[in-house]
């Protein structure tokens, strides 16, 4: 190969010069090595392009873009020489020629999209054993990721060729008693009575913008619809304002009737922990009869252990010939549900079950390969309906209603928009709100905005202006916050207390390396801690030590993300206390606690499906390629009071104008 235009050496090979830069790891040069030796296949452009595959799917893309790569649009990710140059070098000058290299491979099957689509089933299954996936729009995939992508597509073609359920509008009303003269619309109300509709829906939307309140409601009504069906059997006619006199009849249907399964699950066992604790906060704000309340579940569970995961095997216990055996199930955070979770979680959902997702869209995308919700409502028109949308809706609104909401349809849109629901109003941060600005300002990638918020007088929003030759860290300034902490560690409060005080402050960084990375800051903090004399002993485990699990564990249940905080028992036994899913709290042997890591502070990647009283979070002195507004946003986010940013001006900037988008062939599919 001559690399003569290209800035590497020409007797060094372009593999070398990738892994040794590390826009490759040795493993995705390995696969498809091995693959190649298997079918003696020698072409260097399926090498290529194999090995590009498999290092876009660890940056989370479930696939290249074969046209992309080729013009240099690399999606964030750097090779030196460029795709094109080696392409170039193997005689392949046009993204034609490359396909059809590829197609001719024995490695690489084809999938022609307008043939194969079918909305009569939900799962997807590949015909051919090829380990890559070419499709007719220039997309390659690994062949197990493509499988994943088109079983969630076809479960969305299958919902959105499916019909409206009937909605009781009075029902609605009395669960939302709005004022009839008011101007304003409803949003949650819509989105009720929308997904009150449909088999598939979501409900979108920032921070504290209502959606326990909203699914809570929603759940209240299908539990509500369901038991007066039930109870239409034991007389003609149930009136719609619940009375207490209804309660007998009500608990009578309940014991006749098959009221909904309802199960409610997050991703990971902090967010599922957050769901339970939120869901039993909105049933206790709701006015409604005892009977329906008590139908509602509180204790959510991670996906992981709904589906049965079995950790000798790589399949779920439930799945399409094992479907789980619900009527309804709530995800919450759905940004961190990856592409094959999700596909795993459609394939085990029984066929005539409701899927509601709830999720922040802007957040940051999943750990793992895929942004499911992302690519979900991409194009979602921000309080909008379409005009099917208005016109299944019409059952379910009053007039006044249904000529507010008239002004606001939109005449066409792709399919999807109707099973979509955005909610923007914060009931959590007004509009004098610091953090609600900065959120807002930071999400439009406003960078005067962003600047003018971190500049001004808000009594929530703190900006630390950081150097850019800066490489000490304050760390006497960051662990003020955990000094409520370390008081009630040395009061030897109950574990309960303890992890409500944790919850009060947390450091938040953005990488992982360097001075202002979680390791470094992790260490420098327990240092401090120790000089300090809050941490008691030189022994790994002493009281008030914090840790984040990094893995699942089937020996103790615990999940990837858990936070542990040691504190002795009764017996003054040292243990690590952990807040389970279901919201009790459990004491390990720290002998029993496997992979861990410090999380005095956590990467915003780890602070996903957590919410602080108060935050700080900490951006490094150098661009990074992590560094987005999704990040930025998400970080924010984190904050319930008070957040505080140590950023230099410039990389704070320079994030802000960068859109972290992950390659998958879902999106336009979708939004065709
Ligand atoms: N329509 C409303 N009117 C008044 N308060 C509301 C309304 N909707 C929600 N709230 C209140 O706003 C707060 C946040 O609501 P909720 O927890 O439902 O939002 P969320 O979007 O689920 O929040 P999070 O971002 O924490 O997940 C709660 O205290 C809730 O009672």
């Amino acid at each position: 190969m001559d690399f003569s235009n290209s800035s590497v050496e020409s007797d060094t090979k372009w593999f070398d010069a990738w892994l040794s830069s590390k826009s490759i790891r040795p493993v995705d040069l390995q696969w498809i090595h091995h693959l190649q030796d298997h079918v003696s296949s020698q072409d260097e452009s399926v090498l290529l392009a194999g090995v590009l595959v498999s290092a876009y799917l660890g940056a989370g893309h479930t696939c290249i873009d074969l046209t992309a790569v080729f013009n240099g649009d690399l999606a964030g990710l750097e090779f030196h020489p460029a795709p094109s140059v080696v392409l170039s070098a193997l005689d392949i000058h046009s993204v034609g020629a490359w396909y059809r290299r590829l197609s001719d491979s024995p490695l690489v099957a084809l999938f022609d999209g307008a043939s194969s689509h079918s909305a009569s089933s939900a799962s997807f299954s590949l015909a051919s054993s090829a380990p890559l996936i070419l499709t007719d729009a220039g997309l390659l995939y690994l062949a197990r990721y493509f499988s994943y992508e088109q079983s969630v597509l076809s479960f969305i073609q299958l919902q959105e060729s499916k019909g409206r359920r009937q909605v009781d509008g009075q029902k609605l009303d009395s669960l939302f008693p709005s004022d009839v003269q008011s101007s304003e619309l409803d949003w949650q109300k819509i989105a009720v009575a929308n997904a009150a509709s449909m088999d598939f829906s979501i409900i979108s939307g920032g921070p504290g913008t209502g959606k326990t309140t909203t699914v809570t409601k929603l759940l209240a009504l299908l539990v509500w619809q369901s038991l007066d069906e039930a109870a239409n059997e034991e007389r003609d006619h149930l009136t719609n304002e619940f009375r207490e006199s209804d309660a007998r009849l009500l608990s009578n249907a309940l014991h006749k009737s098959s009221l909904p399964r309802i199960a409610l699950a997050a991703p990971t066992g902090k967010a599922a922990a957050r769901l339970t604790e939120s869901i039993s906060g909105a049933k206790k704000k709701l006015n409604i009869a005892q009977p329906i309340l008590d139908a509602i579940p509180e204790t959510a569970t991670t996906l992981h252990r709904l589906l049965g995961a079995d950790y000798g095997r790589s399949q779920f216990k439930h799945h399409k010939q094992n479907p789980l055996h619900i009527d309804i199930l709530l995800v919450d955070e759905v940004s961190m549900v990856d592409m094959p979770m999700m596909a795993k979680l459609i394939e085990a959902l029984p066929e005539h079950a409701r899927l509601v997702l709830l999720g922040d869209k802007d957040q940051l995308s999943s750990v793992e390969a895929g942004n499911v919700l992302g690519d979900l409502t991409f194009g979602i028109q921000r309080e909008k309906v379409t005009r099917a949308q208005f016109t299944g809706l019409t059952d379910s609104l009053n007039a006044a209603e249904l000529e507010r909401l008239s002004r606001q349809v939109i005449e066409q849109a792709p399919a999807i928009q109707r099973h979509l629901s955005l909610l923007s109003k914060s009931y959590r941060f007004n509009d004098q709100s610091g953090i609600g600005l900065l959120a807002s300002a930071v999400n439009q990638c406003q960078v005067d905005g962003t600047l003018r918020v971190l500049r001004g007088d808000y009594d929530n929003v703190y900006w630390r202006s950081t150097d850019l030759k800066e490489t000490q860290l304050d760390v006497a300034a960051l662990a003020q916050g955990y000094k409520t902490y370390w008081a009630q560690v040395r009061q030897r409060v109950a574990p309960a207390e303890l992890h409500t005080a944790f919850n009060q402050y947390q450091v938040l960084t953005a990488v992982r390396q360097g001075v202002m990375g979680v390791e470094f800051v992790n260490d420098a903090l327990e240092t401090y801690f120790y000089r300090q004399g809050y941490i008691e002993s030189q022994s790994m485990w002493y009281p008030g030590k914090a840790i984040i699990m990094t893995r699942n564990d089937s020996n103790t249940g615990l999940f990837n993300g858990d936070i542990g905080l040691c504190l002795p028992d009764e017996q003054n036994v040292l243990r690590v206390w952990f807040t389970l899913a279901n919201g009790e709290m459990k004491g390990f042997l720290p002998s029993r606690i496997t992979s861990f890591e410090p999380v005095f502070a956590m990467t915003v990647h780890k602070s996903q499906g957590s919410e602080f009283e108060r935050v700080t979070m900490i951006l490094p002195n150098n661009a990074s390629p992590v560094l987005g507004k999704e990040l930025i946003y998400t970080g924010i986010t984190r904050a319930k009071h008070y957040f505080e940013l140590w950023a230099n001006e410039f990389i704070l900037q320079d994030a802000l104008k960068k859109r972290v988008q992950r390659r998958s062939g879902l999106t336009k599919a979708i939004w065709r």
